[in-house]
């Protein structure tokens, strides 16, 4: 059997005493996507933070197919995208240069970039604005501009730190639909949300997470059908019981 897209195994992250990730396992097949409940301070971004490279884990092992993250950084890192809760934008490149950019990094010449990136600019009615200074771009503009450049380079996975936040209704539904195109081409997408609606609709899987620990994981119909809940009864409930130690 070829290996997942990505396999975590056993990650935590402490910040002095304090546990931020606790013992977590994930794995991400072709086609699927995956999202991250949790209440605010639960874990989410440090563990996407950790996948992306950008924090080292306390413990545990990420791999991205063959290459473990910390082992073979460039290999695993060609492997996957990520979208930061707050867009990663240059700001005194245009919208046009940064795409180019984030392109060039991956090795795709101008019109590789323009050909995979421009369909994707114009879905989100990006076109006119894309020799404007991204800094003075709305959250929304960036962080959509931010999608399309992680694009580019067709990860096989994408991690988005609540991606819809900020986006206009019409904008979150073409990104539900982008990610769905993804994955059916047979990519895999990590997203955290707060979401409940969103994630039940979009996401194959869900994990939720209470103080950095994975407490409840499936498919969100399985997870209503077994405990008889909506999903937000469902997260409500968990992460109450949690609270309360009960
Ligand atoms: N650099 C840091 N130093 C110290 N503590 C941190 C650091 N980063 C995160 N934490 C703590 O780790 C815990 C988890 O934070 P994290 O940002 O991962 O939560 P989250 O689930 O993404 O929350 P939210 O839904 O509010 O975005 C919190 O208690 C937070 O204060």
């Amino acid at each position: 059997m070829p290996p997942a897209l990505l396999q975590v195994s056993h990650l935590s992250r402490t910040f002095g005493t304090m546990t931020a990730v606790d013992d977590i396992n994930l794995s991400l097949e072709p086609g699927q996507l995956l999202g991250l409940l949790g209440p605010n301070g639960a874990g989410k971004s440090t563990t996407i933070r950790m996948l992306a490279g950008l924090l080292e884990p306390s413990s545990g092992t990420i791999r991205y197919q063959e290459w473990s993250l910390a082992e073979h950084p460039t290999e695993a890192k060609r492997l996957f995208g990520y979208v930061a809760d707050q867009p990663l934008i240059f700001p005194l490149l245009t919208g046009w240069e940064y795409v180019q950019f984030v392109g060039g990094l991956y090795g795709f010449s101008s019109d590789e970039i323009k050909r995979k990136a421009w369909p994707l600019l114009e879905r989100f009615h990006l076109i006119p604005a894309i020799h404007r200074r991204a800094d003075h771009y709305s959250h929304g503009m960036q962080q959509k501009l931010a999608l399309v450049a992680q694009l580019v380079h067709e990860p096989q996975v994408l991690l988005a730190d609540e991606p819809t936040v900020g986006l206009d209704p019409a904008s979150a539904a073409e990104m539900s639909h982008i990610f769905r195109e993804f994955c059916q081409a047979g990519h895999a997408i990590l997203i955290s949300t707060h979401l409940l609606n969103m994630a039940q609709e979009l996401c194959d899987t869900v994990v939720i997470l209470s103080k950095g620990r994975l407490i409840a994981e499936g498919s969100p119909q399985a997870l209503v059908d077994n405990a008889g809940d909506s999903l937000q009864e469902l997260f409500l409930r968990l992460t109450r019981e949690e609270d309360t130690g009960s």
